[in-house]
């Protein structure tokens, strides 16, 4: 069996969803798809799922929020129009959506969450219904009646082990089966998402439940490219690369597909597709679990912004027993999880995440820090970004260290930080935030013209 996604551009109009529909029903393998919530039909275009939190979020500003309801309603109508669909589908999606928008709001996080999955549960009702209209055995399937159970973790959930032996049963049914991607339920019941960009965790999860033979993702481009095709525009397109070449890209700004994706395939060895639902015929590029390496020491470079690093010194820093997991503990303690921290003698630095920063956890840290481990110096600073290179072939390679450094430095951008060899396969650049796209295209430019 084939497990394929279909991500918001491939579900954008009834015009992309007629393209999906012909791509799940040219390949009998295809017998379960993953749908996202209807994405961008344009530039200017906005999400489903970005109209769906507007929409939460006026109903817990002001216990209403019709007009923006209906917005959603209208996207979903004049998809189901556009297809052909009776009225009967509108119908169902203005009920849901009234649903959800009824009673009080006990948890926000919780409310936004119930709010984020119509977009995906109602985008599979529609992609079932067209396919049914069309004389195909095909159902649409509740994340809660197939078992994907996750963790409470409202917007940031993560699969229950359970689930893949509750999902395995789906390898028995014999149609299609339509699955909303993004979210699934909490052992109490209740809906809980992903994070953004999630519907892609939902298709890895199946496909290592059902132990696909290829878990196929369908989005807007041919391939992947060596670098974001919006920053390097005639990036190579890559046609290889391992799981963990991927992860470190996605991890680093690859958005083509979501860095918590690859799990669930890369334990069971389940090979990844990319392909374009605008050009289904073009090979793709594949993600396994090992590439011949030649002469391509380098197989991407990625780079994202959004990062803070927090500076501690303190003399003699080398010779306190503890005082490095002290921190992390402190960290802990305001809930804040750490993505690198690159050290010397008499300092410390830790990257995280400004979005999880807010101005009184940040308070907290820096407050405690200094009381309980008396340092000398301290100091939260913003404006971040990790551009990473990325290559199965680079620790077999001498000199490629020196070449991004002299390239960088040739280009006038300022290393704040470097990272090597916490991973095999990756070299970490810290630089300013403003100045991370440069940094792309002269690594890019370095390794690969
Ligand atoms: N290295 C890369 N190769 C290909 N696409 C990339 C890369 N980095 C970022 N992208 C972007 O990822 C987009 C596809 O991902 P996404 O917008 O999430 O699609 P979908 O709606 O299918 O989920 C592409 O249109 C492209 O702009
Ligand atoms: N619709 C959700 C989940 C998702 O995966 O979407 P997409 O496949 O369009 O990236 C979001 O916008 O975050």
């Amino acid at each position: 069996m084939k497990v394929c996604k279909f991500g918001g551009t491939s579900l954008a109009s009834a015009e992309q969803i007629i393209k999906v529909c012909d791509i799940i029903t040219s390949d009998p393998e295809r017998r379960l798809a993953v749908v996202s919530a209807p994405g961008k039909r344009s530039k200017e275009d906005i999400k489903v799922t970005d109209l769906l939190i507007s929409c939460a979020e006026k109903y817990i500003k002001t216990g209403e929020a019709v007009n923006e309801m209906n917005a959603v309603i209208a996207r979903f109508d004049d998809i189901a129009k556009g297809l052909g669909l009776d009225g009967s589908i509108t119908e169902v999606i203005a009920e849901d959506m009234k649903k959800r928008l009824s009673g009080p709001v006990t948890h926000e996080g919780m409310f936004m969450d119930l709010l984020k999955a119509a977009g995906e549960d109602n985008s599979a009702k529609v992609v079932a219904a067209y396919l049914q209209s069309k004389g195909y055995d095909a159902k649409y399937l509740n994340p809660k009646d197939a078992g994907l159970f996750l963790s409470d973790e409202f917007g940031n959930a993560r699969v229950l082990p359970e689930s893949f032996d509750n999902l395995k049963a789906l390898n028995d049914y014999e149609g299609i089966i339509i699955f909303p991607g993004f979210f699934g339920y909490s052992k109490a019941g209740d809906v809980v998402t992903f994070p953004r960009g999630g519907s892609d965790i939902t298709g890895s999860i199946l496909a290592a439940a059902v132990c696909a033979d290829v878990y196929e993702n369908f989005t807007d481009v041919d391939s992947v490219f060596a670098a974001n095709p919006n920053i390097v525009p005639d990036a190579k397109a890559i046609s290889v690369f391992t799981y963990r070449e991927m992860r470190e890209l996605s991890y680093a700004g690859f958005s083509v597909l979501h860095e918590e994706t690859l799990e669930p395939v890369y334990r069971k060895g389940i090979p990844v597709c990319i392909k374009n639902t605008n050009n289904p015929s073009a090979p793709g590029t594949m993600i396994v679990k090992e590439r011949g390496v030649n002469s391509d020491h380098v197989a991407g470079i990625a780079g994202d912004v959004g990062f803070s690093t927090l500076y501690i010194s303190k003399y003699m820093m080398n010779r306190e027993v503890g005082f490095g997991r002290k921190v992390l503990q402190i960290l802990e303690e305001q809930g804040l999880s750490y993505e690198h921290v690159p050290s010397g003698i008499d300092n410390m630095s830790v990257v995280l995440r400004t979005k999880e920063l807010t101005e009184e956890k940040e308070k907290q840290v820096i407050e405690q820090i200094k009381n309980e481990l008396s340092v000398d110096d301290i100091e939260i600073v913003p404006y971040l970004a990790l551009v990473m290179v990325v290559g199965e072939g680079m620790r077999h390679t001498v000199g490629l260290a020196a070449r991004a450094t002299n390239a960088l430095s040739k280009a006038g951008v300022n290393i704040e930080m470097i990272n090597q060899g916490s991973s095999e396969v990756s070299m970490m650049f810290g630089v300013r935030a403003n100045e991370c796209d440069m940094a792309i295209k002269v690594l890019y430019k370095e390794f690969f013209n």
